[in-house]
């Protein structure tokens, strides 16, 4: 039941709850051996005391106290290094099977998620926060319930010794614990409050950097960098407000502490003067009350410490309880048309980026995606490819609802070329093996040559080998849409969805591309978005979209004699062709 709790409270496996479990024990026993010395430094004083309150002398055996004291060294030594053998396990194997989990469930998720979502604070969630979980699962939780169970055990004791004593030194300390208890929602705010100046401070930190160039060339790096100080003394100050509600519930706990050791002097004497208990039963309870706090005080840092880390937990256990979008993985397609079937779509509720879409995008033809920017085009291809699911309708690939099928085995049949070309920090042999993983270096390089790769690669330092830095930096706009297509190539899906694939690419190179992507595209279905209009001459349907609906669909000529909005982007283009500035 408990092992259940510690799974549902702090998002721990089954194993890693158990040796939690495990861990507190020791930790109580370790705690609890800690009075061992106690009891021995008792007995020299009972040996010292009790000539002098007419009682016998007794001789000290120092045999016998060498022996004792090193049985509780041992003992104190066994219990500590079980204590960190579980919770050490516990911290640290945790800590990469959250990871680990984190970054499965992330893999999961529908492509959808990380369009909305910022990725700075899924990074920090991965990595920031589960280092700060570490020091939680190895010193504050086991360190806070090893105490209160040594203290029950040590209680008892104490009671059965002196109930009147026991009350005395004890009743501060469920005190201590609820008024620090009462500041949590406090401690909860404050850490909330650090927690988001963080984030918006990574954020900008990291839009800093990403835009420096424009920054730059606008003269803006003054402006921003005074914007990024600001954050980082809001940060500063939040900090310091966070640090001042916690400590300030551990601060009132611990000076009510203080109250446990007046009340046993208090009471301690006058029980002494009514001679109802000796010297040493008193001592016994001075001492007691000198050692006992200690751990307390330790306690309620470390609760405050847990109550600030519940915003952490919480954000680890929202990923992975996300939905993992599922689906069929056993499934037969009857061929790769695509069709789309009264499509509604909107990405927030607030405003419908499609209605009512009807279009069939047949295997063996090349079906675009035209009309004005913000027409919907991309997210048509989204569906087309179940980054999100529609709202209303049905979007289907070779006769099956895509809303049904598992999305990494969907994703199998397509070639995607986006907009914006994503590359690696490696070599181009393996920017292009992201294609197909296990191609062979031949196929790679074949792939590379049928996308016009060959005449830039040859001029690098390393050819195919050469290493091209970060999201491709040393490579120009078209070179990188070029590896690209190589990869798509590579791949070689039955469903090809090109995305501009072509608009960094100069007059001479673009037709050399062509070329390779007729290759590409035989008997596959292809959708492709492409605001030039010569790209797509050779349509075989032509869909245009305009504010969310399908204005018009039908061949080039058929579209051209209709007369209508594409016949009119047709003329605005061959107008805009004839420009000079
Ligand atoms: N992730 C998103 N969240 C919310 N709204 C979005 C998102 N992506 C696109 N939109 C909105 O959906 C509408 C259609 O956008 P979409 O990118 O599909 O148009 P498009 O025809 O491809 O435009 P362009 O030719 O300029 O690339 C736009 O109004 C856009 O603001």
């Amino acid at each position: 039941m408990i092992s259940e709790y510690f799974v549902e409270r702090f998002g721990l496996t089954k194993d890693g709850a158990d040796n939690l479990i495990k861990g507190i024990l020791y930790t109580a026993l370790q705690n609890i051996s800690f009075i061992f010395p106690v009891g021995l430094y008792t007995l020299l004083l009972y040996i010292w005391l009790e000539p002098l309150m007419g009682g016998e002398i007794i001789d000290p055996n120092l045999a016998m106290f060498i022996v004792l004291i090193l049985i509780v060294l041992g003992i104190i030594f066994a219990f500590s290094w079980k204590q960190y053998h579980f919770l050490y396990n516990t911290t640290y194997v945790e800590s990469e099977n959250r990871r680990i989990n984190l970054g499965e469930n992330l893999r999961k998720l529908p492509l959808s998620f990380f369009e909305n979502r910022d990725l700075a604070d899924l990074t920090s969630t991965i990595m920031n926060d589960c280092t700060d979980l570490e020091h939680l699962f190895s010193h504050a939780v086991p360190q806070l319930l090893g105490s209160i169970l040594s203290l029950i055990i040590i209680a008892v004791g104490m009671i059965i010794f002196d109930w009147r004593l026991g009350i005395a030194l004890l009743w501060v300390v469920p005190v201590a614990f609820i008024i620090l208890y009462i500041t949590k929602i406090y401690i909860r705010k404050g850490s909330k409050l650090v927690m988001n100046d963080l984030l918006r401070c990574g954020d900008s930190m990291q839009e800093c950097i990403e835009s420096i160039r424009e920054l730059k060339s606008y003269h803006y790096e003054d402006e921003y960098f005074s914007k990024l100080s600001g954050l980082t003394s809001t940060i500063e100050k939040s900090r310091i407000k966070a640090e001042l509600m916690a400590s300030a519930g551990v601060i009132a706990g611990k000076l009510f502490l203080n109250l446990g050791m007046v009340s046993v002097i208090l009471l301690g004497s006058y029980l002494i003067i009514n001679g109802e208990i000796s010297i040493f039963t008193f001592l016994i309870f001075l001492i007691a009350s000198a050692t006992i706090y200690n751990p307390i005080e330790n306690g309620l840092m470390f609760l405050a410490e847990i109550l600030m880390m519940d915003i952490k937990i919480d954000r680890a256990k929202e990923i992975e309880s996300l939905v993992i979008e599922g689906g069929l993985t056993d499934y037969s397609l009857d061929g790769y048309d695509i069709e789309f079937k009264d499509v509604n779509f909107n990405y927030d509720d607030l405003k419908d980026v499609l209605t009512d879409i009807n279009f069939l995008a047949k295997q063996g033809e090349v079906t675009a995606l035209v009309g004005p920017s913000g027409g919907g085009k991309s997210t048509v291809s989204k569906l087309a490819a179940r980054f999100w699911d529609p709202v209303d309708g049905q979007v289907s690939l070779g006769g099956e609802n895509l809303a049904e099928l598992d999305c990494e085995k969907l994703l199998e049949n397509f070639s995607i070329v986006f907009q914006d070309v994503i590359l690696f920090n490696n070599s181009i042999l393996e920017n292009i093996r992201v294609g197909r993983k296990g191609a062979s270096d031949e196929e790679v390089i074949e792939a590379a040559r049928l996308a016009e790769c060959e005449e830039f690669v040859e001029k690098l330092p390393n050819g195919y080998d050469t290493i091209i830095g970060e999201n491709g930096e040393l490579l120009s706009g078209g070179q990188r849409q070029r590896i690209s297509i190589a990869r798509a190539l590579l791949k070689n899906a039955n469903v090809i969805l090109l995305d501009e694939a072509t608009s960094f690419l100069d007059v001479e190179n673009e037709s050399k591309i062509q070329k390779a992507l007729s290759a590409l595209i035989k008997k596959k279905t292809v959708i492709i978005i492409a605001h030039r209009m010569r790209t797509i001459a050779n349509a075989d349907k032509i869909v245009v979209l305009n504010e969310g609906r399908i204005a018009e669909q039908g061949s080039p000529e058929e579209l051209i004699e209709k007369d209508g909005l594409f016949k009119k982007m047709v003329d605005l283009q061959n107008l805009s062709g004839e420009w000079k500035i």
